[in-house]
């Protein structure tokens, strides 16, 4: 079977519901379900007030233009709660960028002791520094680094290679968090440059307060008191020198092949992206390319960048290779980042370094796209990225992420390059590069922050249906709606959701400010989580109805009433039709009136309803050590249990979730809860088990695309880091068709792409009726997302090199997605 005819033929041929969601991008859908899910308030039958919170997707215009019209007040309390959190960065109010400076100057102390004898102290030091430099954000004369080698130790009762690594900072430093992922990078930096396994080292993490650490007769505490009365110059531009981050005299050389040319990469010490500034040498005479920071912020784009956050990338380019001339214009940016325009003789290639808003990505993410965009084609190029840590002078690849491309070339692939040493840093990086000509686009997202290697650039072309693409036209489409709709002022009419009858439904009941319109908000709604922090308290029974691939509704009770307690409710119409009850507990609160009322309505449901499922979510669970969480965890599921079998109902459908709306686990918990909802969701597991055998993927999810629920998932156990890294490639993907328009292509540019590839343009796309499909990889463990349908998409985490094994995965997958829609189609409620 052709694998090309066979992702040609489109979901679920048969079904006009699905021939007319083929239709719609994203953007559509997402206006679509916007509409049908939105939420409405009410009580009993009668619709009490009008919707006023933000469609999901436009979370912070709306609320935005809503906050301004009718709660000026609310407007002014949440910039000031803002400007609170955000202008005071680990200590009092008050701070101002010098503090802040000071703070990220006071030394990283890093002591090794080890029994091993180093023959090259300088490289083993060297390197450490600049892996401290990049764990904790440090200009690299603030980092020390101390090696006491060949020393006498006897670690776990034997005399084998083994190290102790302390590393003493301010308190701030060395969070719970950030201790954890850096215990793990820390000690694989030792293994590669000590040869000892993790297991035979050990890492003391020693916050040390500001007034417990001096350098230059000053304690940090001291230096920041003379800040805070004026001695010192207040800002970064008064400040001395030193501020500068410097790289260290000697050059640091990482050599890269470049179609069979040997070139160096030096980097220097200058303020540019997180203070440093790239030189790249061609040594082979291709020619030359310079990064450098401009002295003068010559467009806006710096100032924007500035105010957002520290990017200060600049690239300048001059690049001559197959002596074509070039030049570099700088041209306006995009919100929060640079954007650079080079010419040569042959094409006009635009090449964006963007800054995108953090709230594409959840966490405290960096999430950047380096967009290439050019008007002409010069052929077809696979490109190869391998991220690379230097080891001595050589890179060792260790994570390769292939993607095919067209119009793009190796110049350009400098500058990517480029980017992508620029924006490395300690915290998870997320880069989006898309690159392709004006009309279509390849993207291809990257986490890491390597330098970058790459190879065989002309190597055999994949074919199209092997392209990481996202259509551009659909995209450009949708930005056009957007800005129309802004310019006419006039939001569409929500109407209210249809009856709830028949619907399955979740109920949300627990105390008062547990959170239970902060979950429904933050899953259904896309309210980002800060923003919980100004919803009113629930008034009455807010039922949201929502419009996904399976209709279901979500009813948030105010939590100061007992339904049971109260004579005047009807519990037939409450709890009739209920497919689950979740319960929310405040785990940093006092919980245990929170139980009663639970354990009082648990036995009033097993009497009166004994099928519904009762969810209890352990929720705010953020804000408690890994221990004291799961000690509550155990307090409140044994306080529950015990009394349910003092009452006789041993076998209560009781299930616990720790949950929070600052990370996955409230999605994570939803999909649990939802799950039990799906008829016939063994079917649906076992088609996904047997995929990801004859695929050969780790594991596979489907997903609710707006909600981000897995409806399901292969047998394979789920972990949490799987689940995020595949929910966020969605996110990024409806997130980036915000960000990016398209563009309707014009019929004589279709021919003349036509013309040049010699193929049909369906025939160029990956996947003609899926909008997005795309294959990514992280590490060598390619990860590939397709479209089911409107609401679902397949995303799988692919096994090390089944890459190569495309055309059969996309076969299989194929298949899988006609699977999906048939069983959906039959299993989906009749009316
Ligand atoms: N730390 C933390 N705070 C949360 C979390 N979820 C909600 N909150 C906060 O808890 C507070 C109360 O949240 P709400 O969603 O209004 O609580 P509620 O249960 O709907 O309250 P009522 O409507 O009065 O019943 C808000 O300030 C939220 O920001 C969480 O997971 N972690």
């Amino acid at each position: 079977m052709d694998p090309a005819s066979s992702s040609n033929t489109g979901p679920a041929a048969g079904t006009s519901r699905n021939a007319a969601r083929a239709q719609l991008s994203f953007a559509e859908r997402k206006a679509n379900m916007t509409k049908a899910s939105s939420p409405h308030l009410v009580e009993g039958s009668q619709i009490t007030r009008p919707i006023d919170r933000a469609p999901p997707g436009d979370p912070a215009a709306s609320s935005r233009a809503r906050r301004a019209r009718s709660k000026p007040e609310l407007g002014r309390q949440r910039s000031l709660y803002f400007e609170n959190a955000f202008s005071t960065r680990g200590g009092g109010g008050g701070d101002t960028a010098a503090q802040d400076r000071v703070r990220r100057e006071a030394k990283v102390v890093a002591e090794v002791r080890t029994n091993v004898i180093v023959n090259d102290e300088f490289t083993m030091i060297t390197e450490l520094m600049y892996h401290l430099c990049m764990r904790y954000k440090r200009p690299i004369t603030s980092v020390v680094v101390t090696l006491q080698h060949g020393a006498c130790m006897c670690f776990g009762g034997t005399f084998e290679p083994a190290y102790i690594l302390s590393v003493s900072a301010l308190p701030a430093e060395l969070q719970p968090a950030t201790n954890r992922r850096n215990a793990v990078l820390l000690q694989k930096h030792m293994e590669e440059a000590l040869g000892v396994v993790p297991a035979r080292g050990l890492v003391r993490f020693i916050p040390t307060p500001e007034d417990c650490v001096a350098c230059d007769g000053k304690t940090v505490a001291g230096e920041l008191d003379e800040l805070a009365r004026g001695v010192l110059p207040e800002t970064a531009e008064e400040a001395p020198e030193e501020n500068v981050v410097s790289t260290p005299k000697s050059k640091k050389r990482m050599s890269v092949k470049l179609q069979g040319s040997q070139v160096s990469v030096i980097k220097r010490a200058h303020t540019a992206f997180h203070g440093r500034r790239v030189f790249l040498y061609d040594e082979a005479g291709v020619g030359q390319h310079r990064a450098s920071r401009h002295g003068a912020a010559r467009s806006d784009a710096r100032e924007a960048a500035e105010e957002t956050e520290e990017l200060h990338v600049e690239l300048v380019c001059e690049v001559n290779a197959q002596g074509a001339e070039t030049t570099t214009t700088p041209t306006a940016a995009l919100e929060g980042g640079m954007n650079f325009c080079t010419k040569s003789k042959r094409t006009h290639t635009h090449i964006a370094l963007t800054k995108l808003p953090p709230r594409l990505l959840p966490g405290h993410r960096q999430f950047y796209a380096i967009t290439i965009v050019r008007d002409s084609t010069v052929g077809r190029l696979r490109m190869t990225f391998a991220s690379s840590r230097s080891q001595g002078c050589k890179p060792r690849p260790h994570a390769t992420w292939r993607f095919q491309s067209r119009g793009v070339c190796s110049d350009h692939l400098w500058l990517v390059a480029q980017g992508l040493s620029e924006l490395e840093s300690s915290e998870p990086t997320v880069v989006l590069i898309v690159f392709g000509h004006f009309w279509e686009s390849v993207v291809c997202i990257v986490t890491s922050k390597c330098y970058v290697n790459w190879s065989n650039l002309d190597e055999c072309a994949i074919r199209p249906e092997r392209l990481a693409s996202l259509n551009l036209e659909r995209l450009y489409e949708q930005n056009r709606q957007r800005l129309q709709k802004k310019d006419g002022a006039i939001p569409p009419e929500l109407h209210p959701g249809p009856p709830g009858k028949g619907k399955p439904r979740l109920l949300l009941m627990g105390q008062r400010r547990s959170g239970k319109s902060s979950i429904s908000s933050v899953v259904f709604h896309k309210l980002p989580p800060n923003e919980t922090l100004f919803l009113e308290s629930t008034a009455r029974i807010q039922k949201d109805s929502m419009a996904s691939f399976m209709d279901f509704q979500v009813w948030d009770f105010p939590g100061q009433i007992d339904y049971f307690e109260t004579p005047n409710f009807d519990m037939d119409a409450i709890f009739g039709e209920i497919g689950a009850l979740i319960w929310v507990i405040d785990a940093q609160d006092d919980y245990l009136e929170a139980v009663a009322r639970l354990n009082s309505t648990i036995i009033n449901l097993q009497r009166n309803y004994p099928n519904i499922n009762i969810e209890v979510f352990i929720h705010k669970v953020d804000g408690l050590s890994d221990d004291y969480k799961l000690d509550i965890q155990r307090d409140i599921t044994i306080r529950i249990q015990d009394e349910l079998s003092d009452q006789g109902f041993e076998n209560a459908p009781v299930t616990f979730h720790p949950t929070s709306i600052y990370n996955h686990s409230i999605f994570e918990a939803f999909s649990k809860v939802i799950q039990k909802l799906i008829p016939r969701l063994g079917q649906l597991e076992a088609m996904l088990t047997s995929l990801c055998r004859t695929c050969r993927f780790e594991k596979a999810y489907l997903f609710d695309v707006l909600s981000k629920i897995y409806i399901a998932t292969d047998s394979a156990p789920a972990d949490m880091a799987s689940y995020e890294i595949c929910s966020d490639y969605i996110d990024v993907i409806i997130d980036v068709t915000e960000v990016y328009g398209s563009w309707s292509r014009p019929e004589g540019y279709r021919e003349k792409l036509e013309e040049g590839q010699h193929q049909k343009l369906e025939d160029q796309v990956a996947c003609n009726w899926a909008e997005s499909s795309i294959v990514l990889a992280d590490g060598n463990k390619p990860i590939m997302m397709r479209e089911v349908d409107t609401y679902l998409a397949l995303v799988a985490i692919m096994k090390e090199g089944s890459y190569d094994k495309m055309p059969l995965v996309n076969m299989n997958v194929d298949v899988v997605v006609k699977g999906l829609t048939e069983f959906f189609e039959i299993t989906k409620p009749r009316s």
